[in-house]
Parts: C-alpha cells; structure tokens; sequence
C-alpha cells in the first residue's frame, strides 16, 4: 500500500476526542482545555490571519493551549479581573500583568504541567482608557525546554476533589510583552497607533464559554445514563428479601422504590440528551449566523445554555448520588466507579459559571421577556420563549384522558414558568416603587428569579422530549421511550407540585394523579430497564464500574478488584510490627503484670 492508512486523524476533532475519550478515561487529560475551549477560542475569535497561522498548528498538535481566565480572587465577576494587559504603541506590544495576589489565574485546566500557550483574559488598556476583559493568545513555556519563559510563574494549583488527572494550574505575569497580534482581533481589535474599534456585541469574546455550557448538557445526559446503566444492572444481579413471603429473595430492582429511585435519572439522562442535541444546533446555527454579521441569536443562546447548564448539573449531581445510594454498601467502594463519576460530574455544578449566577442569566432574560409582556407587546417568533406570552388553560387538565401529545402536562409545566416570572417581575417593579433600587431589589428577588429559570428550563427540558419522542416512526422502540416519557413527565409535575397546587391551578387530585401515572410507568419500564440500559452500548471500559459489569459477573469480580488491591499484596503489612502490633503486643504484656 502507497500511504498506510495513520490509525486516527489527529486533525479530526471526533476521532480524537474518541480517541482521547477510551484511552484516558473520563476524568480529563492533558488535552482537555485545548480541543475543548483553546481551539473553539481561535475558531470564534481569531481573524482569518490569525487562524491561518494558529488554527492548523492547534488542530496538529504542535502547541497544547489552555483556557486562563479565572484568578485567585474573580471568577464570576469577569469584570472585576485584575490581569491588565497594556499596548504600548511604540513597540507594538501589549504588557500583560498581575498586580496582584489575587489576580494570579487560577484553575485553567491543563495549565500545571502541560500548556505552554494560553488563550489568557485580560483587562485592555489602550491609550489611557480600559475597555474590559478581552482574550490574548499567549505564549507560556519554551518550545524546547518547556520552561516558563521569563517573567512567567507557573505552575499546578494541588489535589481536588476529583478530576486529578487534570494539571490545574496557576500563572502570574511579570510585565510580559506579546505582539499585538496575540489579541483575538475578529471581534474586537487594537490598531497599531493604539486605537480601539469596539466589537459588535461585547460578549462575543465569551463564546468558548457558551460553547462548553452547551456541551455540559450533553456531558451531564452521558453521566447520569452511565450511572444508571451502572444501578439497574446490579439492581438486576442483587438479590436480597422477599416480597411475597417464602417465594425466594427478589431482585431489588422489583422493589418500587428502587425503581423510583433510578428509573428518573433515567429518563432524566434521555431528556438531557435530546436538548443536549438541540443547544449544540442551536449554538452552532448561532455561529454561523454570527459569522455572516447576524447576532440577533446571541441573547437566547446565552439565555438557554445558562439555564439548562445550571439545571442538568444540579440534576446529575442529585441523580448520580440516587444511584449510588440505590447500589447500597457496594455503591460506596470505588468498585462501583460512582466516585469517579460523581466527582467529574459535580465539578461542572461549578466551573463555566457558578449554578446559581447562571440561573439568574438566564433569569434576566426571563425579565425582559415580562416587561414586554406587562407592556402588551407581541411574541416575537421565538420558539423557546413565545409560551410566555399566551394565556393558557386556567386549570389544570392533566387529568383529562384526550391529553393528546401531553399537551396538558406540558401546559402546566408553561403555567408555572408564566405564573413565576410574572410574577417575580411584578415583585422587581413594586420594590423599585418602594425605593429599593434595581440592584437590591433584584437580590430581594434573587431565589424567586432561580424558581423562575427553573421552571423555564423545565418546561424546555419537557417540550424537547416530548417533540423528539413524536418523531419516532419505529413503533417498538417509541413505546419504550414513551414509557420513559410518562414516567419523566409526571415525575417532573410531582417535582414542581407546590408551585402548581399554591395558586390552586392543580388540585390535589390531579397530584395524585400524576403520581399514579409515576407508579404505572415504573412496573411498564422494569421489564425493559436492563435491555434499555445495555441498547446505550456503553463499554466495561467507559463505565470504570465492577457493578456495572455487562456480563454481570459481579461477585466474583468484586472479590478479585479487592485482592488486586495493593494493601492485599502481602498478608502481614510490612510495618505491621513496628505499629499496631507493637501496641497490641506492649498492651498484651502490660495486661499479664
Ligand atoms: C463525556 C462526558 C463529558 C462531560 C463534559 C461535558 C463537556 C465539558 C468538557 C470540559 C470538561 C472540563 C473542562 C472544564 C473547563 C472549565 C472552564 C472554565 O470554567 S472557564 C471560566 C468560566 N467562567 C465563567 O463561566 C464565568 C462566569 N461569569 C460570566 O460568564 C459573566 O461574568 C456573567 C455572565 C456572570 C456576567 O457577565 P458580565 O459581568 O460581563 O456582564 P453583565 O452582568 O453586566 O451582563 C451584560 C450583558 O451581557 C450578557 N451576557 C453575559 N455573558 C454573555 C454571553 N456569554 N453571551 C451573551 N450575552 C452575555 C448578560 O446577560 C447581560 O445582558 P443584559 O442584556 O444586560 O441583561
Ligand atoms: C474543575 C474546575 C475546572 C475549572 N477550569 C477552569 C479553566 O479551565 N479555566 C478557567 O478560567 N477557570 C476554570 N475554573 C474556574 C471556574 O470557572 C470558576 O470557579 C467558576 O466560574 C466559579 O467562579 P468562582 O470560583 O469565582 O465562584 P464565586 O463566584 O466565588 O462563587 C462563590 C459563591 O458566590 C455566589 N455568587 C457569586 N456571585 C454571585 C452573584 N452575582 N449573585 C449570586 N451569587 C453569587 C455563587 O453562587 C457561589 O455560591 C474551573 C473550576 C473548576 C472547579
């Protein structure tokens, strides 16, 4: 053969994150920051100049970059970052700078050890005049020698809660110069006389940011499907008690309560999945656009990745811990893998925007979305938010039989998110009335607004679900993921039940209802559980679980992960004599005197 086919295309973005994905594992990796926000940082905001020359060296590999924006003392606040990064026209340069303890970045994945560029956010100054964070593509460590080069300090920021094969890291500037060309200039730019040109929309420089909260949707689908995968199968190998007496121990899974417990995340994990696809259509639709000049987009991306970002981590977070606890004593070893994947999961609770402070983004948007509607206006063709506008049923109907398509379920879900912004907006107006200006008034507000996002995210979540499940045309599978539809949609309603029975839309009556529907999608789905959960084709390998074994072998196996442990290399532990059998022998001998 002429040319050998190379056995992954290392330019090829799937192939390698295939590639990287089952060769290291889930927990991150050296190249994490540079495929997942360094290379979208070039694709989003270099120029077409820029991306010629970094683009194809990225995509080979021939520099690792990573993603330093956070410091010691901001991450939320990105106005408030101190890194300074000031032009000096004479020699066509920028100096990057760390006043401060606290402006020294802190957590870029990657940054530790194995970096040597950084996409690196910066406070700009030009002629005398500071025009906020904006990203710097900046060289760190030497070719060669991988040092810091001067001026730089660098280095790993220590252990964490989980993801430790990521080098987290630090990095100071001491008076650093870089070529003007290493700002981003497709947004906005510095001319070489030291002139500003604004961007279009100033928060075009935050898009690797909105790229990875969109693919967080995803993410969090994968690890709630994973460890559920993990659940049922065991659930499906451990027997213990009995339901009817003297007929021999059940399988836990035929317990209800075991099936309440998992069979949600479930379903939860296939509806992540299916908005997970529609946030990365709609992110990459949005670019495109932004690359033809159109930003209409930009403030409902924001608003939507924001909101499901901050309510799939909560969700995964809180359904991996379900269940873990649900594989009882043996889902606590790390045999089980749910450690491994509990704190890779949680991790994304926090980083790309702390939950609660994208809850109240997307709550803003929310409030416009209000004002206009107390201000009689029109719904503007927006699938995600025109709901809001239109009055729906005064009560609540999802007890009727003719609920074609859950239309009157996902109508109450609407009537929660419409009841909620109304009136947490209507609340915001009344304090401004009051003298409490919009700041305080908002922070009065702050818990509601997040119930509000919720609720919106919710009512998203449901209707993407629901729309995605109708598509369907072969009818086994359909009815299956039905069964998992009901169960998600009345789950949902029963999880939102005080916001629809407060105002006395839903009656108690229909909630118990809902929760009828709960107990009949379960006994539909337990048949199925273990056939659906192997149908994800989820590898031994990606699952890093003895529990979760597909062969289902797992006593035998358990025994044998506890015998490679290395405390279990020799029987008598060699310094075993030196301590506790030192003591136990003095008190031996103490105790015969
Ligand atoms: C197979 C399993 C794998 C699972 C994993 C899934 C994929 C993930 C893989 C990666 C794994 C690990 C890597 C982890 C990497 C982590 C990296 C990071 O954490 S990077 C740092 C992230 N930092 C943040 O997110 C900071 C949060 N803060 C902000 O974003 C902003 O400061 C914000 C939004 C809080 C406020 O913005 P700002 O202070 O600038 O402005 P204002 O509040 O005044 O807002 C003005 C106006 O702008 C709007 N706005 C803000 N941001 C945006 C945006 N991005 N796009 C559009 N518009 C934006 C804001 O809403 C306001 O609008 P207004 O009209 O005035 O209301
Ligand atoms: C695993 C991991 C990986 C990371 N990787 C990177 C990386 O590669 N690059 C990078 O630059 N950064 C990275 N980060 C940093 C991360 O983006 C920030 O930690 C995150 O955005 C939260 O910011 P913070 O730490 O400043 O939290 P803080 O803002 O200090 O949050 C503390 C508390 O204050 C609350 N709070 C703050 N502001 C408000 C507000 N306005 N309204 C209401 N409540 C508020 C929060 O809700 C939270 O409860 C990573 C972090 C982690 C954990």
């Amino acid at each position: 053969m002429e040319h050998a086919p190379k056995a992954i295309d290392v330019t090829n973005d799937v192939e390698m994150r295939t590639f990287n994905f089952f060769t290291m594992g889930i927990d991150g990796h050296p190249l994490g920051l540079h495929l997942d926000m360094a290379i979208p940082t070039i694709l989003n905001n270099a120029d077409e100049e820029q991306q010629k020359d970094w683009l194809p060296k990225a995509a080979n590999r021939e520099f690792i970059a990573t993603y330093a924006q956070t410091e010691m003392g901001h991450g939320t606040n990105l106005k408030k970052l101190e890194t300074t990064a000031t032009y000096d026209p004479k020699t066509q340069e920028f100096v990057l700078n760390s006043p401060t303890i606290t402006s020294t970045k802190w957590w870029p994945g990657n940054l530790g050890k194995s970096s040597n560029y950084a996409v690196v956010m910066a406070q700009l100054y030009t002629q005398g005049k500071c025009h906020g964070a904006h990203p710097f593509f900046v060289q760190l460590r030497d070719l060669n020698t991988h040092k810091p080069l001067k001026g730089i300090t660098v280095g790993d920021i220590g252990p964490k809660f989980g993801m430790n094969t990521v080098d987290n890291g630090f990095l100071q500037f001491d008076h650093v110069r870089t070529p003007r060309r290493s700002m981003f200039m497709k947004h906005a730019k510095v001319l070489p006389d030291g002139r500003y040109v604004p961007p279009v929309h100033d928060k075009l420089n935050y898009s690797a940011m909105v790229f990875i909260r969109a693919a967080i949707v995803s993410g969090m689908a994968y690890h709630l499907l994973v460890t559920s995968t993990i659940a049922v199968r065991y659930s499906a190998i451990r027997r213990q008690g009995e339901i009817t007496p003297g007929a021999g121990e059940v399988k836990v899974l035929d317990y209800q309560t075991q099936q309440h417990r998992i069979f949600p995340q479930l379903a939860r994990g296939l509806a992540f999945r299916l908005s997970g696809q529609y946030i990365m259509k709609l992110y990459t639709q949005t670019m495109d656009d932004i690359r033809n000049g159109d930003i209409s987009a930009v403030p409902d991306l924001h608003a939507l990745s924001c909101g499901l970002k901050a309510v799939t981590t909560h969700h995964a977070a809180l359904g991996l811990e379900q269940c873990r606890m649900a594989c009882g004593g043996h889902g606590y070893s790390q045999a089980s893998g749910f450690p491994l994947h509990y704190s890779v999961a949680v991790g994304a609770c926090t980083y790309e925007g702390e939950n609660m402070v994208m809850l109240l983004q997307t709550a803003r948007h929310l409030m416009k979305i209000a004002k206009a509607i107390r201000a009689g206006q029109s719904p503007k063709s927006n699938k995600i938010v025109d709901y809001l506008f239109h009055k729906g049923p005064p009560k609540c109907l999802i007890d009727q039989a003719y609920d074609t398509n859950y239309r009157n379920v996902l109508e109450s879900f609407e009537h929660l998110a419409r009841r909620q912004t109304l009136e947490v907006y209507d609340k915001l107006v009344q304090l401004q009335q009051q003298g409490r200006n919009y700041e305080q008034a908002w922070n009065d507000c702050a818990v509601e607004l997040c119930k509000a996002t919720r609720a919106h995210v919710r009512t998203f979540l449901a209707r993407t679900f629901v729309e995605e499940i109708d598509k369907i045309s072969d009818l086994s599978i359909k009815s299956v993921l039905q069964d998992l539809l009901q169960l998600y949609l009345y789950y949902e309603v029963t999880e939102c039940a005080t916001g629809l029975l407060e105002d006395g839309f839903m009656t108690g009556q229909q909630h118990k209802y809902a929760k009828k529907k709960i107990y009949e999608a379960l006994e539909k789905i337990r048949p199925n559980a273990v056939s659906i959960v192997d149908s994800f084709d989820f590898q031994d390998r990606e699952l890093h679980s003895v529990l979760g074994r597909r062969d289902g072998n797992v006593y035998e196996n358990l025994l044998k992960w506890a015998q490679s442990s290395p405390l279990n290399k020799t029987d008598v532990l060699p310094f075993h004599h030196k301590y506790l059998g030192k003591m136990m022998e003095e008190a031996r001998q103490r105790s015969k005197i």
